[in-house]
């Protein structure tokens, strides 16, 4: 049975949210492999009395490209991020290029509880056959270049 990964990244003013959110959802979130940046993930594994959790570092501190790179490496089906939309953040640079990542990989990406509720429901999330179709990239990684 394929297991899907959920990463899972929420701002300071959002982390109650979102471990909420998934506190709410616990039967749902035990079926799923989660990875988290640094201090959310120390948060929902206090919260869920979890410690299967693959925490990464925190998010100014590299997480978020941890998980950007995950995502390339196609290891994350869904990216559940609560950014914090009236507060301005130092690694700003990062977050985009984890939202970035996210797009040019066709993962569902949900930035709010009411998003997030919509993905983690969908009846994709428990269909083992069902995988997110990965882009081709290849039009791009073998475009004639002359040296
Ligand atoms: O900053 C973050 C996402 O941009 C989240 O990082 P933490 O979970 O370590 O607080």
């Amino acid at each position: 049975m394929a297991v899907k990964s959920v990463a899972l990244v929420a701002h300071d003013n959002k982390k109650k949210e979102l471990v909420d959110w998934v506190a709410r959802n616990q039967t749902r979130f035990a079926q799923l492999e989660l990875f988290a940046t640094g201090t959310t993930g120390r948060l929902l594994a206090e919260s869920l009395g979890r410690d299967d959790i693959h925490r990464l570092l925190s998010g100014p501190l590299g997480g978020d490209q941890q998980i950007g790179a995950k995502i390339a490496e196609g290891a994350i089906d869904l990216l559940v991020f609560f950014w914090d939309p009236l507060e301005p953040q130092p690694h700003d640079p990062d977050i985009k290029a984890l939202l970035r990542i996210a797009a040019l990989w066709n993962i569902p990406v949900a930035c709010n509880s009411a998003t997030a509720e919509f993905i983690l429901t969908s009846a994709y999330m428990t269909d083992d056959q069902y995988a997110v179709p990965r882009p081709d990239f290849s039009y791009y990684t073998d475009r004639n270049l002359q040296p």
